[in-house]
């Protein structure tokens, strides 16, 4: 029997984007692809991202997370998940511990300090993002945003361009368009995210700056598809519109499943990202579904 079976989830969602807590924490339990794409297969399980809980392995940090995605590839982060995470270790009654209103997780990507504002509304400082190209894994060495272009699907089909690149922990391509529900996500999003310029594949944002304070977002995430919401992309569209002076450096980002506030913050350059979170409800992994599974 695979050692993940009647394990204990929480299912949740960050805006929509729905978000699986597994807690391994006091065990040496690893989830691997095939897991988590059996997780992902069962209907009450089911995650655009699943936030595994290890034990914290550097003083001062409350846990160790590992992301997975629903095709099983792993992430460095996950904004709407760390809220998610924050809200179970402080408030699960199982696993919650509530004394605490702050908690700094830590993933292959960094630390991710997540203060509780409200009872469902977290803050998490995702950190500095990464904005030149050369900072990215980009198949051509010569590449430079002013002169991607593609042309997707029928001539008449709107051109993308452009992008601006933002790694938030995780690799994100930013088109600004004038409206993101004009563009067939579902057809375009898979021929961007296994681009041939993307080695490690890519988010990828469709982004209107509607005021400075105002932007409407749709993403497309790796290794998840269209999701209601995706932070790191949130933060990484806020950036991206800063740089290329179409925003304030604070504004409020609207995504299909609601709005995130996002902070790009002068002072050392961090990126805020303020939203709520939603339990759902909780159950087990049942045996039976990782059969099958390798
Ligand atoms: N939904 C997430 C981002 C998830 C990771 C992404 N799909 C990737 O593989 O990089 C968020 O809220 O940030």
């Amino acid at each position: 029997m695979n050692a993940l079976a009647h394990r204990r989830f929480l299912k949740m969602n960050g805006l929509g984007n729905q978000i699986t807590v597994l807690d391994l924490r006091g065990t040496k339990l690893r989830v691997s692809a095939d897991d988590a794409r059996a997780i992902a297969a069962e209907p009450r399980a089911h995650f655009d991202q699943l936030m595994v809980l290890h034990d914290a392995v550097t003083p001062g940090t409350d846990a160790f997370i590992r992301i997975y995605n629903t095709d099983g590839s792993e992430a460095g982060a996950c904004g709407n998940g760390t809220r998610c995470v924050a809200w179970a270790m402080i408030a699960d009654p199982l696993m919650g511990d509530p004394g605490k209103q702050q908690l700094t997780l830590q993933t292959k990507a960094g630390l991710l300090p997540a203060i509780r504002n409200e009872e469902l509304v977290f803050t998490v400082d995702m950190g500095r993002p990464k904005l030149a190209w050369d900072e990215i894994p980009l198949a051509d060495p010569f590449f430079d945003t002013a002169h991607f272009e593609l042309q997707i699907g029928p001539i008449d089909d709107p051109i993308l361009h452009t992008p601006c690149a933002v790694n938030m922990g995780n690799p994100h391509a930013v088109f600004f368009v004038d409206d993101p529900y004009r563009f067939n996500l579902e057809q375009i999003g898979p021929l961007l995210e296994n681009h041939p310029i993307f080695p490690d594949r890519a988010n990828i944002e469709l982004a209107a700056v509607m005021a400075p304070d105002h932007i409407v977002l749709r993403v497309w995430e790796r290794g998840a598809g269209i999701t209601q919401a995706c932070g790191s992309g949130a933060c990484a569209a806020l950036v991206a519109a800063v740089r290329r002076e179409l925003s304030a450096r604070k504004a409020v980002v609207s995504l299909p499943g609601g709005d995130l506030t996002i902070e790009w913050r002068e002072s050392d350059d961090h990126v805020l990202m303020t939203g709520p979170v939603e339990f759902e409800w909780e159950g087990t992994l049942a045996p039976a579904l990782f059969e099958g599974a390798a």
